[in-house]
């Protein structure tokens, strides 16, 4: 099975360009809100059309724009989990399964564990139990590819969590594409072989996921696989060749005063659930740019090592 995407939508200002080729197995969309994630999941549903390009899925043409094909929704066999799902408000979690495969509804309830809330309307769910009721109608359709559209973000961290245990699972038995949207590093980084990062309505080329963790190459990349200084080479108080460069903020550390070390002023330190982290403004560096240091330091001029620097292009 596989899916092969190449469009082109302009939105007012907004302008999208995307390009990948997937096959069976979970392709993570990462991108900054506002990226274009969700315009690209519309425009392969068929809810949204191109205003050029292609997509094709396991031969079949789905939308082309030369050729004039735009295939309707009904027609694409495509799975799409919404952020906010769409069940029947007044059909029972029994009904809304039945209506899209009587046979195997019952199978569908035990599989997502909703047995027990098989009698109850929608409104009467839990978040994670609506998102599992969303999700066992979507299965029944028998999708050729699944968009997931940030499926965790409605819910609190703990029950996030469970779902996305539960997601976990069902994934692995899917034998089709399927193209998980989000914002967030670690979601991607659990659920996904592989990761698109779209900058500002443009897709990357295709990484797979312990690449981009360990070694992105863009900025956008940098960013989004959570990596605390992203500096660009104007930023950057180190020699920079390409576009900037990427520290962890674990690769920083106070030294003695060496030709490799940067002089900075300490801007301050507060605590998150990792611990302490210092605020560091390199001396020779613009107002603008700052530094995060996992750990504190003493004094208020440090200078500050790098023990790992990832150039970007
Ligand atoms: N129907 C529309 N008409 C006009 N502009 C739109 C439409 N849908 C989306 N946009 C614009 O396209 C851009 C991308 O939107 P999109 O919803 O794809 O972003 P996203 O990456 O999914 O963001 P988020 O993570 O916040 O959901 C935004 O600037 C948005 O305002």
């Amino acid at each position: 099975m596989k899916l092969e995407v190449s469009i082109r939508k302009q939105l007012g200002d907004f302008a999208l360009a995307v390009e990948f080729t997937t096959h069976c197995g979970v392709l993570g969309l990462l991108g900054q809100s506002g990226s274009g994630k969700s315009v690209t999941l519309q425009c392969i549903a068929g809810i949204m059309s191109p205003d050029g390009g292609r997509i094709v899925l396991d031969g079949q043409v789905l939308f082309d724009s030369e050729l004039s094909i735009n295939l309707p929704p009904q027609k694409r066999n495509i799975g799409y989990l919404f952020q906010h799902y769409a069940l029947f408000p007044h059909w029972t979690v029994e009904k809304n399964l039945q209506v899209i495969d009587k046979e195997n509804a019952f199978t569908m309830l035990e599989k997502l564990g909703l047995e027990q809330v098989r009698c109850l309307l929608p409104h009467q769910l839990s978040g994670g139990e609506k998102q599992r009721v969303a999700l066992g109608r979507m299965l029944l359709g028998k999708p050729k590819v699944v968009l997931f559209d940030e499926p965790l973000s409605a819910l609190d961290a703990h029950l996030s969590w469970a779902v996305e245990q539960h997601l976990s699972t069902i994934l692995q038995e899917l034998e089709c594409p399927v193209i998980w949207v989000s914002h967030d590093a670690g979601e991607v980084r659990r659920n996904c072989a592989n990761i698109c990062v779209l900058d500002s309505g443009r897709s990357e080329k295709i990484v797979d996921t312990a690449t981009l963790f360990a070694h992105p190459i863009t900025l956008a990349a940098a960013r989004l696989s959570g990596f605390e200084n992203v500096l660009t080479s104007d930023q950057s108080p180190w020699d920079t060749k390409g576009a900037g460069i990427a520290v962890r903020g674990k690769d920083l550390c106070c030294v003695q005063e060496n030709k490799n070390a940067i002089l900075c002023d300490v801007a301050g330190q507060y605590e998150d659930l990792d611990g302490r982290w210092t605020v560091l403004r390199p001396v020779c560096g613009d107002d603008q740019t700052i530094l995060r240091m996992k750990g504190g330091a003493e004094g208020q001029r440090v200078w500050l090592e790098a023990t790992q620097i990832h150039h970007l292009q």
